[in-house]
């Protein structure tokens, strides 16, 4: 497992080893050991599957209660994956990271609690893999608007395109309408 640091502080690209041989191919997707070596000393209790079709765009979420820590991949096609620093003690607060997670380059992306997240599909469907370290906790959800101005975040639209959003995602509140962490 390689391990990139990302432009956001404790948020990290996740290169995994992957071993391919005449069947396909493994790798280790969650290894506690492996991964508290690399900084990781997650406790996750829930696992989360959704898929996407092209297009959709589901974000940017985090919660206020229970704040989850999420290892996040993609296991069928292609997304831009997007996590924003809510932490005001951190150098890197109000900004922004975004990369490519596929099933073909098996990157995995680190996010520790304290940041919102979502993500926009760029293949025809998404199969999106996660790992949370808390509970689901709808009571204390905030979804922040994913083209909100101050944060800034650089899709990769095709020209012209506004992403297929849920309900929730349409109501996304403005940077400065959101709870922030210290
Ligand atoms: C997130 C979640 C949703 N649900 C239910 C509620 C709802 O009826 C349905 C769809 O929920 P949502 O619209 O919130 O799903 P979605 O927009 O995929 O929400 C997810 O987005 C990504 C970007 C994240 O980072 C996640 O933490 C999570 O917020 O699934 C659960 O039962 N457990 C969960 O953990």
């Amino acid at each position: 497992m390689n391990v990139e640091q990302t432009a956001l502080k404790d948020v990290l690209l996740l290169h995994p080893r992957v071993f391919g041989d005449e069947r396909g191919f493994f790798m280790e997707s969650w290894n506690a050991n492996t991964f508290r070596e690399l900084g990781i000393d997650a406790d996750f209790v829930q696992d989360n599957h959704s898929r996407s079709a092209r297009g959709i765009l589901r974000g940017l979420h985090y919660q206020t209660a229970h704040t989850q820590g999420k290892l996040v991949r993609v296991v069928a096609g292609s997304v831009f994956d997007v996590a924003v620093d809510l932490r005001r003690s951190s150098p890197t607060f109000g900004r922004w990271y975004g990369v490519e997670l596929s099933a073909e380059n098996h990157r995995m992306l680190w996010v520790p609690a304290g940041f919102a997240h979502g993500f926009y599909v760029t293949s025809e469907v998404a199969d999106f893999q996660y790992k949370c370290t808390d509970f689901y906790d709808p009571a204390s959800e905030v979804s922040l608007a994913w083209n909100d101005p101050t944060v800034g975040v650089e899709w990769p639209l095709p020209a012209g395109a506004t992403p297929q959003l849920s309900g929730k995602d349409e109501k996304g509140l403005a940077w400065g309408e959101i709870p922030l962490f210290n």
